[in-house]
């Protein structure tokens, strides 16, 4: 619940002057505003189709009587080529569940856009040394059963529940590399990307990108304004190219 539609058209403005004309090798910068910026957001970036437009979340059945909720198609229409899902405050505050990302992750993709999953683990499962097998089980439950094809068209996002928001901490690199490798094992190659979430900030992304599995990485933020975010975008084709 960030931005009103002047400042998402500001941004979504400024990104585009600032993108204009720029080579964006090894980079697919995304944005995901809030439901009702969504189309003004849209509007802008047809001049700058290089960014991808995504929706926060979006419900599982095209359309009924889901009052309060909004559809695939609908977040299509109002422009968005990417749907979030499972984002851990959803799985907390929403009773987002493996089986409802699952539907919801089939309805993105049923539909054409790309379906970004969130997965992590709270401090609790963490500190019990479960977070590999937890997050695994998020997204095996989620993902199972799609077609090679359907899953490149997914992104993963490993956002440890206790790193997210400001009350988070960043993970460390010794932390991240468990996790890393398993979704590497697992998905490395076949799901369209594998990022890492939680108190990224121009500090650290850098680091945050030599980890090994680590293609990418999904920003709050550090990113809402837009300076942020254009730093972060130099820090990460900077780490791609080295790569
Ligand atoms: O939605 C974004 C992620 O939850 C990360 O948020 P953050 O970078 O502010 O910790």
């Amino acid at each position: 619940m960030t931005k009103t539609l002047a400042e998402a058209r500001a941004y979504a403005a400024g990104l585009v002057a600032a993108l204009d004309g720029r080579d964006l090798a090894g980079l697919q910068p995304f944005i995901i505003p809030p439901f009702t910026a969504l189309t003004p957001v849209a509007d802008v970036l047809v001049a700058e189709p290089r960014i991808l437009l995504g929706a926060q979340n979006a419900h599982w059945e095209d359309a009924g009587a889901w009052t309060g909720e909004v559809s695939v198609p609908q977040v299509a229409d109002a422009g968005a080529r990417l749907v979030e899902i499972g984002h851990s405050e959803r799985r907390e505050h929403f009773a987002e569940t493996i089986e409802t990302t699952g539907l919801k992750v089939r309805a993105a993709l049923r539909h054409g856009l790309h379906a970004l999953l969130c997965i992590g683990e709270p401090a609790e499962v963490k500190d019990a040394g479960d977070s590999t097998a937890y997050i695994l089980a998020q997204a095996r439950g989620a993902l199972g059963g799609l077609t090679a094809g359907e899953l490149a068209n997914v992104v993963i996002a490993y956002e440890p529940v206790w790193a997210i928001g400001e009350h988070g901490r960043p993970a460390t690199a010794a932390e991240l590399a468990g996790p890393f490798a398993a979704l590497a094992a697992e998905y490395g190659g076949r799901a369209a990307g594998v990022l890492y979430g939680g108190s990224v900030h121009q500090g650290n992304a850098a680091e945050l990108l030599t980890i090994a599995g680590v293609e990418g990485l999904f920003v709050g933020r550090a990113a809402w304004q837009l300076e942020g975010y254009l730093e972060l975008l130099e820090i990460a084709q900077g780490a791609a190219i080295r790569a």
